[in-house]
């Protein structure tokens, strides 16, 4: 099938999104990310409109790009003026890109309202601007600004937009759905008018706003469009433009698109995660294709028949986009997430061995106590093995004492552990201090068990939630802690559950340590 261009506003659109904004350095950086993916053009921001983005343009010269070209965006000139003296016009031009974008408007409501200029002036100011670029840069894109209102408010006007951008000799006109209110089905009637009046390659520039972003630039791929506008993650103005991590695998491995090659395909989840990570964000978990839920199976009957055959409830296999299949348990679970997550964990149980139902009925018990292990797999790997009992016995802890104090009404509280371990034969007693009851304790155990386990220094505590179970009871409710520790090579989930906050954290860390243990056990053979 054809080729389509994959056009990528992360850097403009894309930080017109709350919360999201980057600085020169990580912009170069997602640029060589985008061109490392295939993207065939990227916006890189608005150089008319601060000096970091000016830079940008600057810098971006000085990168090692593969393929990709590197479009500077901004505004039709004003009103007013011409294009030679548009101060916006100039630094397009001044910024060297390999392709200009130029937004104008299309809808008879803004030219009246916002710009507040008759209709044949737009006209003007579209045509004079976009023919002006085009003398001076080798390709100009013209994004039609609220296309599709504007055409359904007053289509003779909005064709005539798109009219003024042709004659000025555009490479391609852009759809645009700036406010994100229009659904996939009225696409195509209104595509296959403008096709009737226009022969520039068209494309389409979707947000959002009724979450009709992604089918609504499918739906005009399908109808002839060759540029798809979109950015990682779907960042973007308000609620977000359509989301290329769904665009890309759609247009390739369902429309059969030609747009970028295997290789870089199964790159798509990477790319996704460290656009996240670079916006200081935490990554959407349930997102398609690059999610980490996005194959993760967590009721019985879908575990049983994945197993069986992955396509039963795959729509796709996720090592193509980089994902990988998980199961999850919990009390929806059936024998099948067991078995899968004992040979997840090198663990030999037979489906008819009594102790798999003894598991599956122990994990539905204790998540109706409150427990879950969704985010605790290394507690439930633990619970597996005891169940088998081929639980090692690295070290029993006797007791512990937590005092947490406040002697003065200006003083900080302090917060003192004592524990007392037993490892083989002997008996460790230590104490230690703590930013918090949590943490001195944690201090103390590792303290305790670290003369026996140096390895448990290098355990990381990277998260600690504590969930207030609704039992109604306020402060003397059931708690449930979840922490994700790690060391150098992975990360893993443990969990407590008990009326007292104390006691649920110390069976999150001693789940932890053992976990550390048992891996660096097994490791060693
Ligand atoms: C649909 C989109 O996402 S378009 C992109 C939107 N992104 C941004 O706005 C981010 C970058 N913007 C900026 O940095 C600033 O808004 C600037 C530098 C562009 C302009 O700043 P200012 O000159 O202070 O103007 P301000 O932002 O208050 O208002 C926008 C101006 O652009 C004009 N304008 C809006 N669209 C267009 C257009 N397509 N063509 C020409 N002028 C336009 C408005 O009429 C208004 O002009 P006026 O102040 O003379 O009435
Ligand atoms: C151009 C643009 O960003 C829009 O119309 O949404």
């Amino acid at each position: 099938m054809s080729l389509i261009h994959l056009y990528d506003t992360t850097l403009r659109d894309g930080t017109q999104a709350e919360d999201v904004s980057f600085l020169v350095a990580d912009k170069i950086r997602i640029a060589q990310q985008l061109d490392e993916l295939g993207i065939h053009y990227i916006e890189g921001g608005w150089p008319g409109s601060n000096p970091k983005d000016i830079s940008f343009f600057k810098e971006i010269k000085k990168a090692r790009l593969k393929q990709v070209k590197i479009a500077a965006f901004g505004s039709t000139r004003r009103a007013r003026s011409t294009p030679e003296k548009d101060a916006n016009i100039r630094t397009l031009i001044q910024a060297e890109p390999d392709t200009v974008t130029i937004f104008g408007k299309t809808w008879d409501f803004h030219v009246h309202e916002a710009l507040r200029i008759s209709l044949e002036e737009n006209l003007e100011l579209i045509n004079d601007s976009l023919a002006y670029l085009k003398q001076h840069v080798g390709e100009v894109i013209y994004d039609a600004e609220h296309f599709f209102d504007g055409y359904k408010a007053n289509p003779e006007y909005a064709l005539k937009t798109l009219k003024a951008a042709e004659d000025a000799g555009v490479d391609c006109i852009v759809l645009c759905d700036t406010n994100g209110g229009t659904l996939p089905h009225e696409i195509p009637p209104i595509m296959e008018k403008v096709q009737a009046e226009i022969g520039a390659a068209l494309g389409i520039h979707a947000h959002n706003d009724s979450e009709c972003a992604v089918a609504n630039s499918l739906m005009a791929v399908q109808c002839g469009a060759v540029q798809v506008q979109g950015t990682i993650n779907g960042f973007g103005e308000r609620c977000g433009n359509a989301n290329l991590c769904s665009i890309i695998p759609a247009l390739k491995l369902k429309l059969q698109h030609d747009c970028v090659t295997d290789e870089q395909l199964a790159n798509l989840r990477t790319v996704s995660r460290t656009i996240y990570e670079m916006a200081n964000m935490i990554p959407r978990k349930h997102q398609p294709y690059v999610g980490n839920s996005a194959f993760a199976h967590k009721g019985g009957v879908h575990v049983s028949a994945i197993q069986r055959h992955p396509e039963t409830y795959e729509h796709i296999r996720p090592e193509l986009v980089g994902n990988v299949t998980r199961v999850l348990v919990s009390d929806l679970s059936g024998r099948s997430n067991i078995l899968a997550k004992a040979e997840q964990f090198n663990i030999n149980l037979d489906s008819k061995d009594p102790v798999t139902q003894e598991i599956l009925e122990n994990i539905k018990d204790l998540e109706n106590k409150g427990f879950q292990f969704e985010g605790a797999e290394a507690s439930f790997e633990l619970l597996m093995r005891r169940a088998l009992g081929t639980m090692r016995h690295f070290f029993s802890v006797i007791g512990f004492r937590v005092i947490d104090s406040k002697r003065h009404e200006d003083e900080k509280p302090q917060s003192e552990a004592t524990v007392q371990v037993k490892v083989g034969g002997r008996i460790e007693h230590t104490a230690a201090e703590g930013n918090g009851p949590v943490n001195a304790l944690d201090n103390a155990l590792r303290k305790a068990l670290g003369n026996f386990y140096p390895q448990l220094r290098e355990v990381k505590l990277f998260d600690y939630k504590v969930r207030v179970l609704p039992a109604g009871k306020g402060t003397s409710s059931v708690t449930r802690v979840l922490i994700e520790s790690g060391d150098k090579e992975t990360r893993w989930g443990t969990v407590g559950v008990s009326d007292n906050i104390i006691d649920a954290s110390y069976q999150a860390l001693i789940d932890s340590f053992l976990y550390k243990l048992i891996r660096d056990y097994r490791a060693e053979g």
